[in-house]
């Protein structure tokens, strides 16, 4: 639409930088606008993988979902181009990272850190939902860290307008579905609501509630049952939160306004150092 400031981006206009990891579909490079010098992260996805693992629709509905999207706790897709040979996204760059880095070698996150990553987590959430937007693929993976440490959700390679029934076979982990989706029914917003408490459990514990190293039909299991346990260093107030989100039925659990005032919350909230 006229609208829309003409940018037909080229690869000629960055200058390449380091790489900054590699995704399921392509690398991801450190990148500067020549013209502007501005700071980007390039996402090359090779074409011939799309088509071949037929996820070329999928790409294109992803950057028409993603154009439109401003949250400061959401990961911009500023733009894209493509050459024969590759696609390319010119991304956001977060200052500070992948998120499950630090989680890795911090083991897990104090209360109060954990408090303030899950707040950001559902205020993103709720732009996302109220744009019928669900993520269906909430996990630490798919999480940055802006230069401030604040959060930038990412790589919604599994983003879908609700309601949806998800058609293509799921890769990766199974940790973080919930039962509906690991039953194949029907599922609508409330999957990132599930998922929103098993990152709140691995943020506190170090791992996820269900994992079972004995394989998926064990973790599946273990979904379907919500066979959830608690070490014994978790407060009071975490837990109540974690239970009220890994609820079977989707209907049962809080939503993303009752997260953001729930008591767990709160309580950390004024300990935030809050720019500005
Ligand atoms: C809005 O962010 C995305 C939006 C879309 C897709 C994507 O691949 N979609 C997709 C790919 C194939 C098929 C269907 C969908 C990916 C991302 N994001 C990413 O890939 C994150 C790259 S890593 C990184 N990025 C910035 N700063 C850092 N410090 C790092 Br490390």
């Amino acid at each position: 639409n006229s609208s829309k400031p003409l940018r037909n981006f080229h690869l000629g206009m960055f200058e390449i930088g380091k790489p900054l990891g590699k995704g399921k579909f392509g690398r991801v490079y450190l990148a500067k606008e020549k013209k502007t010098g501005y700071v980007v992260a390039l996402k090359t996805l090779h074409k011939e993988e799309l088509v071949h693992s037929k996820v070329e629709r999928q790409v294109r509905r992803e950057i028409e979902i993603q154009s439109n999207l401003r949250h400061k706790n959401i990961l911009r897709l500023f733009g894209h181009f493509h050459d024969e040979k590759r696609i390319f996204l010119i991304l956001e760059f977060a200052g500070r990272g992948e998120l499950y880095k630090h989680l890795r070698r911090q083991q897990r996150f104090s209360e109060e850190l954990s408090a303030k990553y899950i707040f950001q987590m559902a205020q993103a959430l709720a732009y996302l939902h109220k744009k019928h937007v669900i993520h269906r693929d909430i996990k630490p993976e798919n999480i940055l860290l802006g230069i401030d440490g604040e959060i930038k959700l990412s790589d919604f390679g599994w983003s879908v307008h609700a309601p949806s029934n998800r058609r293509t076979t799921l890769c990766g982990t199974l940790d973080y579905l919930p039962p509906e989706m690991v039953e194949g029914k029907e599922h609508g917003a409330k999957v990132d609501l599930w998922s929103l408490g098993v990152l709140t459990y691995e943020f506190l514990v170090g791992a996820p509630p269900f994992e079972d190293i004995s394989g998926h039909s064990a973790t599946y299991r273990r979904i379907a049952k919500v066979d959830l346990k608690f070490p014994s260093f978790i407060s009071a107030e975490a837990k109540d939160l974690i239970s009220r989100l890994l609820q079977h039925s989707p209907e049962k659990r809080l939503s993303l306004d009752q997260v953001m005032r729930h008591p767990w919350i709160l309580k950390h909230k004024n300990n935030w150092d809050r720019p500005g």
